[in-house]
């Protein structure tokens, strides 16, 4: 029986580089895109078609921000597939990102520098809103929509004889003092993302710690720094493409500088091809 993936976030950016690289690993998989918005996702589904025409590409539609919308995809994913391969936990947020200007300056002339850009510690803050449900919009997407997927897909996941892995798409910016057990949610911070990257990692660790047993791996991979829409919304594309030649001479320093979707993706994807990463 075929591989079945399903891909959260995978209408653009790393998501949609993920998809088509595990294609060309094996056209064979069942992928399921799991998207929000289901004209992009369509439109995903149509460009991976180009490259590769036999593929079984489904859709689903997603919003990993709102437990409502998680729950009905759980539902509906167990009633169309009886196994599941990979879950990939890759869609993300980052809204209204602020640089601090002095900070970066004054790191860049410390012996910090190599760790700034490679995690971007003390650079960057977001504004975070409360969402629909009552919670953290970035808690939300980024962490507690995701876990609400594994939990409610835990038959399909955790079945005898037969391994099943997560694989959480987190971050070099996750930051253990951004995090705090008394503010999960990080209501009173201006660190929403990297706390919930961080909090992603503990998620991971617990997961494998309760469920490795049944044959559930949890993951946490860092794609590295990639230009895609998240990183569009720290600094215009513009500005990405004149510091390019600059990104390439840091990418010297710190191998976190992956840049394209494609290179991003390469940490994510070798785990169907049964290699082991040590994390
Ligand atoms: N770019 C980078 O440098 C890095 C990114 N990452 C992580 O990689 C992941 C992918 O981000 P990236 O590809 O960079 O950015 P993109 O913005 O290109 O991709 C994010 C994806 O997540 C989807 N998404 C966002 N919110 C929701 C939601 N509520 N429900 C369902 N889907 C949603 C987006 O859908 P839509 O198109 O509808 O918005 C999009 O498909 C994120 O988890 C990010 O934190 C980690 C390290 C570095
Ligand atoms: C490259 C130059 C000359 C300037 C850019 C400075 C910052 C905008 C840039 C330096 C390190 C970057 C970084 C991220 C965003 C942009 C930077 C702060 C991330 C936080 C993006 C999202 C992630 O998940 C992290 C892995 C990135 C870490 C590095």
């Amino acid at each position: 029986m075929e591989k079945v993936i399903l891909v959260t976030g995978a209408n653009s950016g790393i998501g949609l580089a993920l998809c088509e690289r595990l294609l060309c690993e094996d056209s064979r998989l069942q992928l399921c895109l799991a998207c929000r918005n289901m004209q992009r996702a369509e439109a995903a589904r149509s460009a991976l078609l180009t490259s590769h025409p036999d593929a079984h590409i489904d859709l689903l539609h997603l919003d990993v921000g709102s437990v409502r919308s998680v729950l009905h995809a759980a539902h509906k994913v167990k009633a169309r597939y009886n196994r599941l391969d990979y879950l990939y936990l890759n869609a993300g947020i980052m809204p209204n990102p602020q640089i601090d200007i002095k900070a970066f300056f004054k790191g860049l002339f410390s012996s910090n520098v190599v760790k700034m850009f490679a995690t971007a510690e003390g650079l960057l803050t977001q504004q975070d809103r409360v969402n629909k449900d009552g919670l953290q919009e970035v808690f939300a997407t980024n962490l507690f929509g995701h876990f609400v997927l594994v939990r409610e897909l835990d038959s399909i996941l955790c079945q005898a004889g037969q391994t099943s892995r997560v694989v959480w798409t987190s971050s070099s910016n996750a930051r253990r003092s951004a995090f705090s057990l008394e503010d999960v949610q990080h209501r009173l911070g201006t660190e929403p993302y990297a706390s919930s990257k961080y909090a992603s990692d503990l998620i991971s660790l617990a997961l494998n710690r309760h469920n490795n047993s049944q044959g559930l791996y949890s993951s946490v991979i860092c794609p590295g720094l990639v230009m895609t829409n998240l990183t569009y919304g720290i600094l215009p594309s513009f500005f990405w493409t004149l510091i390019m030649p600059i990104m390439y001479l840091i990418r010297i320093f710190t191998h976190t500088f992956t840049l394209t979707p494609y290179n991003g993706a390469g940490a994510l994807s070798p785990w169907i091809r049964g290699q082991s990463i040590t994390v």
